[in-house]
Order: C-alpha cells, then sequence, then structure tokens
C-alpha cells in the first residue's frame, strides 16, 4: 500500500501541512497531504529527525517544531515591511530602519544620557531567522544611529518621579478610530513627555495633540507590556458585522461542519442515514436520533458535524443570508450516472462560497458503477483527482450497503486538519440558525450552530430579529444538555419568535441588552423590507445594466413540460443585447417552488414561469426575498419581456396583482349554468370581476373570465378567504376536485 503524506506525518506526530513543509525544504516535490511517499523521502525525513533529536540539525527545525513561532516571525516580518511602507503618512518617519524587534531593544537604550554613538553595538544574530541579509544591516544601521548605555537600567525605571502611578497595573487598553499622544498616555498611566520621547525613538516626531497610528500604538504600549485592542464601532445591534478577535492562545480545535450535496437521487439522503446509522445508534445502545437539522459522530475520537438538509437548499438559502457555516462540501455523485446538472450547479455553489469539496463517489455496488467515468467529467470542472496529480479526494462508497463511510469520515478529518479549524470555547456564543419552526408546545423552536464560544441555558440571546433567553437545549441525540461548545448542534427554545434559517445568532451579558437589541433589528429588518430591494428586477434591470452592476441576467426557467422549457431556454440564451446575455442557472418542469426561489435569491436571478404557478411558500418567500417572478403563457411575450428590460423598454404599466385563491371541493353541473365549482377560498378573496385561471398540481390549465361567483344562490361581488362559493368560469368546465382557481385583476403601475 502507498504511504500518504498525511499517514507519513501522523507516524511523526506532526501536522500533514508540516510535513509537506519538510519534505519540500528538503527538496522533494510534494503538493499536498495526499501525495504519495517513497523510500527516500522515508528516509531523508527519518534522517532530518534522528539529527534534529541529537541537535544537528537547526535550520530547518524551526518551521516543522516551532510552527508557531515561525509563524509570528513572519507576522512580525510583514509588520517591519508595513512599517516601511508607511512614509510619508502622518507621522515625521527619521529613521526607517527601526524594526520591531529594534524596538523591543530600546528598552535597553538611553536617549539622554549616553554620549557615544555606536560604542556599544547590539549583538544582532545573524542566523536568526527573522532577519534577512538586509535586515540585519538595517537593523546595525539603526543602532549605530541610537545612542547607547548598557549600564543604564530601562527608561521607566529611570524617572520615577515623572510617572504618574496607577492603582493597578495596566494589563490592556482598548481605543476606537485613532488616539493622540495625550490620549495614549492618559491610557497608560504615563507622561505625555515620556511617550514623545519614545515615539522619537521610533523616528516619529509628535506633540502632545498629534493623532498616531495602530502599529506606533501597539509599539508603545508593547513596551510597557500592555496590550492594545482596536475596537472597531459597530452598532451592537450589527452584531454579525462584528469580527471575532480572539487571542491566539485561546483558541482550541473545533469539529468540522460538513454539508453533503448532489443530484436528486445520487444518494444524499441515504449517505447521511448511513452516517448517521453507523456511528451513532451503533455507538450508543439505545440512543434516539432526533431530527435537529443537524447531527454529530465521533471517529478516531475525533469529531464531525453534518448539516442534515441535503441539497442545495441549506447551502444556498445560508449564503443567501450571507452565513458562512460549511467548512467542507461532501459532493456525491452516483457512479452508474455519472456528473449530472445539479453536480455541476454543487460545485459552483462551494467554490463560490470557498468551501474544499472531497467528492464521494456513490453506488458503488452497482454492476455498471463507474468511478473513472466520474473523475474524468468532474476533472474538466477543476476537480482534479490526487491520483492523477491533482489535489481533489474522491472516496468510493455505497451508502446503500454502508461501505467506505469510515474511509469518507477518515477524509474529512483529514481536509479538517489542514484547515485548521479552531475557536474559543471561553467566550459568549454566536453562530447560526440552522432551522427553524413554530411548535404547538414550545414556541419557537430553532436549531442552532454555536461556531464560536459556549452557548448555555439561560443566555440572553439574540438571533436574526427575536431575542430571548435559552430556556432548554436539546442535542441530536435528544437528550437536555445545559452547555453547547463550537460546531455543536443544538435544538433551543426560548425565542420571542420564529428566527429564519440562515439568521447569525448572538448571545449577550444581559437580558435587558439582548432585549433592546433584538427590538431594534426587528424594527429595522422591517424597515428594509419596505424600502426598495438590492435584488435583479426586469424593472430595475436597465439601471443596474447603466451601473455596471450587472453584466449577465440569471434567470430560472420552470414550466409546464420539458418542450417548453428547452424552447425558451434557447430562444433566451440567443438574446445578446450590448455585451449583456442571459444566463440560465437552473431549469426544470413543475410548479415554482420555494428552493427555487432561494437559488434565485443566492444568485440574483429572475425567475421565469411559463404554465406553472410558484407554490404558496414559494410566493411568500420570493415577497420576503424580494426575488422578481415573471408568469407566461406565451413564449414570444417572454422573449419580448427579457429583451425590452435588456434595453431599458419594459413597459411596467400594468401588473398582475392577484386577489385570492380558492379550492375547488365539489364539482356540480347545472343544465341551464354549465359546470359550477364549488369552492372554498383559502386565501385573500375571489372577485366576480376579475380574471381567473385554473391551476391543476402546478399548473395552469386555463385562464380567462369569472362568469359568475355564488354564495348559495345568491350572486355575490366577492367572496373572502373561510367562506364557500359556487364559481363559474367563461368558456371552461373541465374543473376538478383540488383544482385552485386563482383570482386576479390588472392594476396599473405607479410610476
Ligand atoms: N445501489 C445503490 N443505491 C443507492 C445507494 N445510495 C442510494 N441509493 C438509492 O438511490 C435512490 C436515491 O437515493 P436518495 O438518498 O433518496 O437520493 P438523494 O440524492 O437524497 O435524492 P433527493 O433527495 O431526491 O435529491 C434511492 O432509491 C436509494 O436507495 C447506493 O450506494 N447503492
Amino acid at each position: 500500500m502507498k504511504l500518504r503524506v498525511y499517514e507519513f506525518a501522523k507516524k511523526h506526530n506532526i501536522l500533514s501541512k508540516e510535513m509537506v513543509n519538510l519534505l519540500k525544504k528538503l527538496n522533494f516535490n510534494v503538493s499536498n497531504h495526499m501525495s504519495v511517499i517513497t523510500d527516500e523521502m522515508v528516509q531523508k525525513v527519518d534522517k532530518y529527525f534522528h539529527e534534529l533529536k541529537h541537535g544537528k540539525t537547526k535550520e530547518t527545525s524551526s518551521s516543522t517544531t516551532s510552527n508557531h513561532e515561525s509563524h509570528i516571525s513572519e507576522l512580525k516580518q510583514k509588520k517591519d515591511i508595513k512599517n516601511k511602507d508607511k512614509e510619508g503618512s502622518k507621522q515625521v518617519k527619521i529613521d526607517d530602519h527601526i524594526d520591531v524587534k529594534e524596538v523591543n531593544k530600546v528598552k535597553e537604550v538611553n536617549f539622554e544620557e549616553s554620549e557615544s554613538i555606536g560604542k556599544t553595538k547590539k549583538k544582532s544574530k545573524p542566523n536568526n531567522k527573522r532577519f534577512d541579509d538586509n535586515k540585519v544591516s538595517d537593523h546595525r544601521d539603526a543602532t549605530s544611529k541610537i545612542k547607547v548605555n548598557k549600564k543604564r537600567p530601562s527608561s521607566n525605571q529611570k524617572q520615577p518621579q515623572q510617572i504618574k502611578q496607577t492603582d493597578k497595573p495596566i494589563k490592556n487598553i482598548v481605543y476606537t478610530g485613532s488616539l493622540t499622544v495625550g490620549e495614549l498616555a492618559k491610557k497608560l498611566g504615563k507622561e505625555p513627555s515620556e511617550i514623545i520621547k519614545k515615539l522619537l525613538f521610533l523616528g516619529i516626531m509628535a506633540t502632545i495633540n498629534q493623532e498616531i497610528e495602530l502599529e506606533a500604538i501597539q509599539l508603545i504600549a508593547e513596551e510597557y507590556g500592555v496590550k492594545v485592542e482596536e475596537k472597531i464601532e459597530i452598532d451592537e445591534d450589527q452584531f454579525e458585522l462584528i469580527e471575532d478577535h480572539d487571542d491566539p492562545a485561546d483558541l482550541t480545535v473545533r469539529p468540522p461542519v460538513v454539508t453533503i450535496m448532489g443530484h436528486v437521487d445520487h444518494g444524499k439522503t441515504t449517505l447521511l442515514d448511513a452516517i448517521r446509522k453507523s456511528k451513532i445508534v451503533a455507538g450508543e445502545a439505545g440512543g434516539i436520533t432526533q431530527h435537529i437539522g443537524a447531527y454529530q459522530v465521533v471517529i478516531n475520537d475525533k469529531k464531525i458535524t453534518f448539516l442534515d438538509t441535503p441539497g442545495h437548499a441549506a447551502f444556498t438559502s445560508m449564503r443567501a443570508r450571507g452565513a458562512k457555516v460549511t467548512d467542507i462540501t461532501i459532493l456525491v455523485v452516483a457512479a452508474d450516472d455519472g456528473m449530472m446538472p445539479q453536480t455541476i450547479e454543487a460545485i459552483n455553489h462551494a467554490k463560490a462560497a470557498n468551501v474544499p469539496i472531497i467528492v464521494a463517489v456513490n453506488k458503488m455496488d452497482k454492476p455498471e458503477a463507474n468511478p473513472d467515468r466520474v473523475k474524468q467529467q468532474l476533472a474538466e470542472h477543476g476537480l482534479l483527482p490526487e491520483e492523477w496529480g491533482g489535489d481533489t479526494i474522491y472516496v468510493p462508497v455505497s451508502a446503500l450497503k454502508q461501505e467506505g463511510l469510515d474511509e469518507l469520515l477518515e477524509m474529512i478529518l483529514l481536509v479538517a486538519e489542514v484547515q485548521e479549524l479552531k475557536a474559543n470555547p471561553n467566550r459568549l456564543a454566536k453562530g447560526t440558525i440552522i432551522e427553524s419552526q413554530l411548535d404547538k408546545g414550545r414556541g419557537a423552536v430553532a436549531t442552532v450552530l454555536v461556531q464560536n464560544g459556549t452557548l448555555r441555558v439561560g443566555d440572553p440571546i439574540v438571533a436574526g430579529a427575536t431575542y430571548g433567553k435559552v430556556r432548554a437545549m436539546v442535542n441530536d441525540r435528544g437528550k437536555r444538555i445545559k452547555e453547547a461548545g463550537p460546531s455543536t448542534p443544538v435544538e433551543i427554545t426560548g425565542l420571542n419568535e420564529v428566527p429564519h434559517a440562515g439568521d447569525p445568532f448572538v448571545v449577550f451579558e444581559e437580558e435587558r441588552k439582548a432585549r433592546v437589541i433584538g427590538e431594534k433589528r426587528a424594527l429595522k429588518l422591517r424597515q428594509s423590507e419596505l424600502n426598495a430591494t438590492s435584488k435583479v428586477t426586469l424593472d430595475d434591470l436597465y439601471k443596474q445594466i447603466q451601473e455596471g452592476e450587472i453584466k449577465e441576467l440569471n434567470v430560472i426557467i420552470k414550466g409546464d413540460v420539458q418542450g417548453s422549457v428547452e424552447a425558451l431556454q434557447g430562444s433566451l440564451e440567443k438574446i445578446d443585447i450590448e455585451g449583456v446575455r442571459v444566463k440560465i442557472i437552473h431549469k426544470g418542469v413543475g410548479a415554482i417552488t420555494e428552493t427555487d426561489v432561494t437559488l434565485a435569491s443566492a444568485s440574483n436571478a429572475i425567475i421565469i414561469g411559463f404554465n406553472v404557478r410558484p407554490e404558496p411558500q414559494a410566493r411568500t418567500s420570493a415577497e420576503r426575498e424580494k426575488v422578481d417572478i415573471r408568469l407566461h403563457r406565451i413564449i414570444y411575450n417572454v422573449i419580448d419581456e427579457i429583451k425590452a428590460a435588456l434595453q431599458g423598454m419594459l413597459d411596467p404599466e400594468y401588473r398582475e396583482v392577484i386577489t385570492g385563491h380558492a379550492e375547488i371541493r365539489q364539482v356540480f353541473k347545472a343544465s341551464n349554468i354549465g359546470t359550477i365549482a364549488g369552492s372554498y377560498v383559502t386565501e385573500g378573496k375571489i372577485i366576480r370581476t376579475a380574471q381567473a385561471r385554473v391551476i391543476r398540481d402546478g399548473i395552469v390549465i386555463f385562464e380567462g373570465n369569472i362568469d359568475s361567483l355564488k354564495r348559495f344562490k345568491d350572486d355575490a361581488k366577492e367572496v373572502a378567504q373561510g367562506y364557500e362559493c359556487g364559481i363559474t368560469i367563461q368558456n371552461f368546465s373541465d374543473f376538478k376536485e383540488g383544482d385552485i382557481i386563482e383570482s386576479f385583476v390588472m392594476e396599473t403601475v405607479k410610476k
């Protein structure tokens, strides 16, 4: 069996990434953790470690054994360069050569009292990795310009009378925007003159009221052993914009969060179930898995979190709301079927979200399985298998027979290891809503994914535009728990309303604060819903094209039959008006679903329905997400409308407004009237003078005028939701129970 980098790294008890680095240093051509280890590599690496152990290898050791240190030194070097780049900024720099390291040494230097320049040269370490040759000489130059008196104690010990002692030693300072010299001195509990002097050492001449930059603030503070935190002023009610600034020392490894995507019927659900069954039930006698929208499995003592919503819906709706929850995506491709349209769509989604892909080649148990064909097809879309020199991992599995699952899980852990996923469990929790619903007994119930910190029962919480206090938490095994750390999915109750999937959540210290912020966010949301939209609509398409915001019009087509969908696609794709083209991102037969709307929302697309209607949930979510749905019955009208929109010539004078829906419960025949649809108004109202269309299974089968509308025997002008009525439609009699009658009017659009 071939030995891979990651296995070899494990053997030496170092990270795969470090092994790759080491091999590169030893002049081997390896690309990643999956590269194959040759005998020569084994010998060289073993020799290297042997020598290291006996103190012979120094050069490379820092990069493997002290990864952290080399990382810091890298950062510091970057900082040096940044400092050097700062010429011409507000501050006048006398000496550009001083770098971070230098400043640490300034502590030993007394500016005023030394007499000779360059008398005592400080020891520079030419073999110190932090300095390249240039830096070393810069460093010496800098030293020569600073007067040194080795005998003197450091400056802050030297002049105690000038230093205003504070009661408590200051450990860290927080500032927003900028600080003047005077303000910094005050924060540090020092005299301004002392700070001015120190700035001079840094080559910065500044007066007490002058503002200084972050680098200088940091360097000065560093000298006093004080940490600096720059607080970016963002309203706390926009907490999703606040980035985490955890001290690297507080971070610990967290489990990867994985989503599964792939074409219809390629086995996403079966795979998710197989993993869940094999890893949870087996491990826990009698453990009942609860459907909370996500679950965790344990392999080799390490956890993996799976989002349990297969398909793109979860992924796109999260992304549409700006949430990044997925660390790794598993692309399921059936080995007998190969790459399909949704496979490509999934690849594009993952790429757009910058999430690494592992390919699970499923249904390997089938005799017609052809994994090589899958690899070939996907390689053309940038997923080159590692055995062909690429870096995509392919794992053959059979979800049905539960084969290959362990390998798949191990590969997930491997990719996770390379990503170095970390979080700080010792802080207030924040994360994302995965699923939510209204439960009759428990109120708003939400599955949340904790992404940083630890969530606890009793925590005051704001989620999206809702708020509350975590009343109870249940994990994926249906067990009540008191706290949940990073990457843990839990179901919580206690929110005042139902948040949306993809909403961010944050815990606050105080309940009152959570309520105020939650209410503020709810208000803002309502206002922004009232105000316009950033989504593309045909009405403002031309404006967006003019402003250069749009080069391509993304379109989703849903139609009644495959033939019309394809005809429409062909015609739309031919449109090219002044370089703006139509791109069909998704097409299908059947009613417009909520998933279509989610995809449209995530990809800023419009939806064209050809002889089909949106499902009720799709309609509401389109209204909420401001997705433009255009419904047509004639292909030419669609083409004309899109062309007109691209040219800015769309005539928005009339717009269809749906007044209500009724469901046909019984069909009667009356000799003098014709066929009557005995209906129940399920939504809005049916208006006698309105037009109507008859919809069967999401497909429009007839459109015409309402002929008569009756409540019992009486004519009615309109019949509202919750009432029964009899409806006849001109020139139509083929009603069936279960059909929907949609009543609509054409209204002038206000300009
Ligand atoms: N032979 C074989 N059949 C499988 C395997 N995995 C899934 N199937 C079958 O393939 C069909 C589709 O599987 P699902 O898990 O429902 O596929 P899906 O991708 O979740 O489908 P959608 O949810 O409709 O997108 C089912 O009949 C499964 O039993 C497998 O490894 N081998």
